[in-house]
């Protein structure tokens, strides 16, 4: 049996965590089971690093070194093992984040991150498979696109900012460039959504865009 695998992407405070309890409900009320999760984070070691990633100073290489641990740790104790059971798995941001913080944001070289993402995603080999294994991806990327501008407005009063959350607007539009980048390198995985709108819009284009790959019935 294999899982749905399915990440919500988008620059701090285009609305990810606003809407992926709705797609929760949603697969649920099909009978579907659901593993909700994040990144960084997702377990107990994945959760100790992102405190590092997201309060301490560091370089841009060494972010990405420790994201993509925290990574292999969550795909080895959470994702793969919730895929096998059939599970759908919600994923609040992955390795996409990783191209648009420590990449764009952060200037850490891309062709390093693909590396990374070539490792780190490759499922372990098992005795007798015949084929090397592939890189995990996400099946769907739901990406909330924003401008930064507008994101930093709902973020002012919203919480208290982490280490990400206080950079200029100017960062966070690099971001959203190199989403745009990987959006576009891989266009069937990604349903871009448009998140400059009313909450109810944006779940419905949410939804729909489920319904649309067939993933849920309308
Ligand atoms: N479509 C929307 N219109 C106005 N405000 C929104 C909308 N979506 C989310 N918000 C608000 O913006 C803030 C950031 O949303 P959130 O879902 O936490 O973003 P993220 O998880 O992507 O960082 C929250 O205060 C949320 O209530
Ligand atoms: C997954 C990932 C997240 N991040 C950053 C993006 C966010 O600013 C931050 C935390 O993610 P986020 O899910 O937005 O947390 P919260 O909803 O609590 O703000 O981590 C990276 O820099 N690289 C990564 O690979």
């Amino acid at each position: 049996m294999q899982g749905l695998f399915i990440s919500f992407e988008g620059i701090d405070g285009a609305g990810k965590s606003t809407h992926i309890d709705a797609v929760r409900l949603a697969f649920e009320a099909t009978g579907a089971r659901v593993t909700l999760t994040r990144e960084p984070g997702g377990t107990p070691l994945a959760e100790q690093l992102r405190g590092l990633v997201l309060n301490d100073p560091m370089d841009a290489m060494t972010e990405a070194l420790i994201v993509f641990a925290a990574r292999r740790d969550h795909l080895k104790q959470v994702i793969w093992p919730a895929l096998a059971r059939g599970d759908v798995v919600l994923c609040d941001r992955f390795s996409d984040a990783s191209f648009a913080y420590q990449g764009g944001g952060r200037g850490c070289a891309w062709s390093t991150l693909e590396t990374l993402e070539a490792w780190v995603q490759t499922p372990p080999v098992a005795k007798n498979d015949a084929d090397s294994p592939r890189p995990i991806k996400p099946l769907l990327t739901i990406w909330f696109d924003l401008p930064a501008a507008v994101a930093a407005q709902r973020l002012t009063s919203a919480r208290i900012p982490d280490k990400f959350e206080s950079q200029p607007q100017a960062f966070f539009e690099k971001v959203a460039e190199a989403y745009e980048r990987r959006a576009q390198e891989d266009p069937t995985r990604f349903a871009r959504i448009n998140a400059d709108q009313t909450i109810a819009a944006v779940r419905s284009d949410v939804l729909a865009a489920l319904v649309t790959r067939g993933l849920l019935k309308a």
